[in-house]
């Protein structure tokens, strides 16, 4: 092995700086993970109760030591167990990272797909959904064809129209519940339920359809549009982030810039706030 330096009696090679930096991203990834989470202090416990068997051991406690031994012998099995949700969101975050632009195969051959999505419908659908304050939750996928999302609610492989939509969202309908996917242009299925997400940070007023529609863009590269049933105000969130009480005319404008966008870059995505327009008190809307 190669050797790069001395430091007292450590001899440090290239392989040991690469190990070092290395452990240090996946220690940063997993704190960003878990900042802010219940998480966090779970594995605070954790540590601090690593350091009492280490104080214990050198110290000789037999009883505390058997104890304590026992414990971290299931460590392993319990960290799996409670860390499940935050093992899956890193594991899924390597995943996206890996999908290098323009290299990943299927997402290529998906964005290839000869498909048009009209907007015009589903601008037409959020005003009425707006004015009338009916709730509202819509998926826009152009890589996934969320499957997995789909097969929890009603398939429809319906063509896609204002009409459809209102019929949908009515809150006489039986389907009006849980959210619509669009999948290539196609409402796929309605009435599907979404993994909701955790974050904390979320305003009071948001409930479970912003959560939801929260939680499927943290795992998914999808555009998602809520329609608040006590607002009125329509939002949209890509990649964990919400905008909201948005005009029309700027929910066009993300439409499309979704649909013929780039995928972004995890560092792009890193740099935006979590809100990024934060609604003025007496926004004009429409
Ligand atoms: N996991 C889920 N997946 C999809 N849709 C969901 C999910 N959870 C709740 N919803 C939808 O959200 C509705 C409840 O919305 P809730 O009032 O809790 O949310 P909200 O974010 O405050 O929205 P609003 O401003 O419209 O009241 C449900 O009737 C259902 O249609």
């Amino acid at each position: 092995m190669p050797l790069l330096f001395h430091i007292g009696f450590l001899e440090i090679a290239w392989v040991d700086i690469i190990d070092i930096a290395l452990v240090s991203v996946l220690l940063f990834q997993l704190y960003k993970l878990v900042k802010g989470t219940v998480a966090l202090k779970i594995f605070i416990g954790f540590l601090v109760l690593y350091l009492i068997f280490l104080i214990v051991q050198a110290t000789q406690m037999k009883l505390l030591s058997v104890i304590l031994d026992q414990f971290m012998g299931v460590g392993v099995l319990a960290a799996l167990i409670l860390f499940q949700q935050e093992i899956r969101s890193f594991l899924l975050l390597l995943g996206k990272s890996a999908e290098f632009q323009g290299f990943d195969f299927f997402k290529w051959s998906k964005n290839n797909k000869e498909y048009d999505l009209k907007i015009t419908p589903i601008i037409d659908a959020l005003k009425v959904l707006s004015d009338e304050y009916t709730g509202g939750l819509i998926v826009i996928s152009k890589t996934s064809d969320l499957n997995n999302y789909a097969e929890t609610g009603d398939l429809l492989d319906a063509e896609l129209s204002k009409r459809l939509l209102l019929a949908i969202f009515n809150k006489e309908s039986p389907l009006h519940d849980g959210a619509v996917l669009i999948v290539e242009g196609r409402i796929k299925a309605a009435r599907c339920i979404l993994p909701v997400s955790q974050n904390p940070n979320l305003p009071a007023n948001m409930g479970l359809r912003h959560r939801a529609a929260l939680g499927i863009s943290e795992v998914t590269d999808v555009l998602v549009l809520v329609v608040s049933e006590q607002t009125g105000h329509i939002s949209v969130i890509q990649n964990g982030k919400i905008s909201t009480n948005l005009m029309l005319s700027e929910v066009r404008q993300r439409i499309n810039l979704y649909i013929s966008a780039e995928i972004e870059t995890q560092e792009e995505k890193d740099k935006k706030p979590l809100s990024e327009e934060i609604p003025p008190p007496q926004a004009i809307k429409h």
